[in-house]
């Protein structure tokens, strides 16, 4: 079995759909195919969510209306004949929708409203496939996407869950299923958080023990810079599991922060594709290390710097762990950490329980707090070991740097900088570190 995932700009329109169909139909055996929400549909329904929440209901019928058009006029550019049952089909999806906003508003309403996009661009995937003539089954995610924990999904229990479906489901050479969406511990619908079908991809290729993943997308592999800030950078050919997994988790666009854990453990290769150019090569993500060094670069926002001031403590034991426990009781991860002889500085991404921790760590000595920073994140197999940090540390002396985590891993060195500097710090390590002409990496 091979997973494909094909990202919202691959549906978005009856153009790539085409080219989806072309890609599928190009590799042998069983395929399942994971699909994301049309581009653009998912932030629309955010939108109608808040409306919705705050009681503007004028304004969320109207984009609902959008959407609906949207997936309308897709079904009349892809199947322009006979076209009617589908067409009623997708306004009967739309009602059922409407239902849920008439619901009473909770979280649930709220990630069943969000994931809606994947449930009608599946539909029409699926039915356009089956005019196509590639008999497909259309599976539905929730009766097996079980994730509770988004840190660690139970990949097996996923796999026991999707086996016992797909013996009520007709067999198929390709099946088709709904990115982005699971059931939580309370068996409701939720979400895997924004980006997250890549995720999707993954746990599945996983539980089903996939060949491999493909995941398909708008560019052609994984960049050593992100192209939306830094000009002149180039796909990469080979990333490690661990290369791609820290450039993931700090900030690359291309993937969800945990794609690539579900897969480690049993060495499932990872693609990085083009739907729009399908014929170049994009990035094989592996347990192999093909070359070391410097490989990539990419940033994180929203992340808080929490500093802790304490002459008296903190050199004595226990001291860290009782820090750590407030962050541990209020379920929020820290990024970086650097300490000194009377301070301790460390990050967050996740500002949701911030009042709370300050609160409980106010008993610890002087805090400060300082959000809208960026993790920035060099990434190599064996970085510190290349001789690249001394040039690092030579664009770091125009930027203010807040933190440095170095030495943690050999393979990546990170630094934390105000936000507003963070395109600035992009394109000056770009064209340090690839040694880039300096007007060349400036967009
Ligand atoms: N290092 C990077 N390499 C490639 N693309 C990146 C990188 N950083 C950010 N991106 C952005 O990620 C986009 C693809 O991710 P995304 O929009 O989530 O695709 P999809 O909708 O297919 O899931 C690219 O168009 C690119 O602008
Ligand atoms: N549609 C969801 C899930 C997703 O992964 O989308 P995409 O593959 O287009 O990033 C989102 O926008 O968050």
């Amino acid at each position: 079995m091979k997973v494909l995932k094909f990202g919202g700009t691959s549906v978005g329109s009856a153009a790539s759909i085409r080219n989806v169909k072309n890609i599928v139909t190009g590799i042998e055996g069983e395929r399942l195919l994971v699909l994301s929400a049309m581009s653009g549909v998912t932030n629309h329904l955010v939108q109608i969510s808040d409306h919705f929440r705050n009681n503007q209901i004028t304004e969320a019928t109207r984009l609902i209306e959008e959407i609906k058009y949207k997936h309308l006029k897709l079904v009349e550019d892809l199947l322009p004949n006979d076209n009617s049952r589908i067409k009623e089909q997708v306004n009967r999806l739309f009602e059922q929708f409407t239902d849920i906003l008439r619901q009473e508003s909770s979280e649930n309403a709220e990630a069943r409203i969000l994931t809606f996009g994947e449930s009608v661009s599946t539909y029409i995937v699926s039915e356009y496939f089956e005019a196509e003539g590639i008999n497909n089954t259309l599976l539905e995610a929730k009766k097996f996407m079980q994730v509770p924990n988004l840190e660690n999904p139970d990949t097996d229990r996923v796999g026991r869950l999707l086996d016992q479906y797909l013996k009520t489901k007709p067999t198929a050479q390709v099946y088709i299923t709904q990115g982005f969406v699971r059931t939580d511990k309370f068996n409701r619908i939720n979400t895997l958080k924004r980006g997250g079908s890549d995720f999707t991809a993954t746990i599945l290729g996983a539980a089903v023990n996939a060949e491999e993943i493909q995941i398909w997308t708008d560019i052609d592999g994984f960049h050593n810079n992100d192209p939306r800030y830094v000009e002149h950078t180039h796909p990469l050919s080979h990333l490690s599991f661990e290369e791609a997994a820290e450039l993931a988790y700090f900030g690359a666009k291309i993937l969800h922060p945990q794609t690539v854990s579900p897969v480690i453990d049993r060495n499932i290769p990872i693609y990085l594709k083009n739907t729009f150019t399908p014929e170049a090569q994009g990035t094989m993500i592996s347990n192999q290390v093909k070359s070391r060094g410097l490989k990539a670069i990419s940033a994180k926002d929203g992340i808080t710097a929490i500093k802790i001031k304490s002459n008296r403590m903190l050199m004595a034991h226990g001291f860290l762990k009782r820090i750590f426990e407030v962050f541990d009781t209020h379920e929020t991860a820290i990024d970086m950490i650097t300490t000194s002889e009377i301070a301790i500085s460390l990050t967050i991404d996740e500002n949701r329980n911030l009042e709370a921790i300050l609160e409980n760590l106010k008993a610890y000595g002087e805090i400060t707090v300082e959000t809208d920073h960026s993790i920035i994140c060099v990434v190599g197999e064996g970085l510190i070991e290349e001789n690249n940090t001394a040039r690092l540390f030579e664009v770091l002396q125009d930027i203010p740097v807040r933190m440095i985590s170095y030495g943690g891993s050999i393979n990546n060195v990170s630094l934390l900088v105000a936000t507003e500097n963070k395109v600035k710090t992009l394109r000056a390590l770009h064209t340090k570190l690839f040694k880039i002409p300096s007007h060349a990496a400036m967009a």
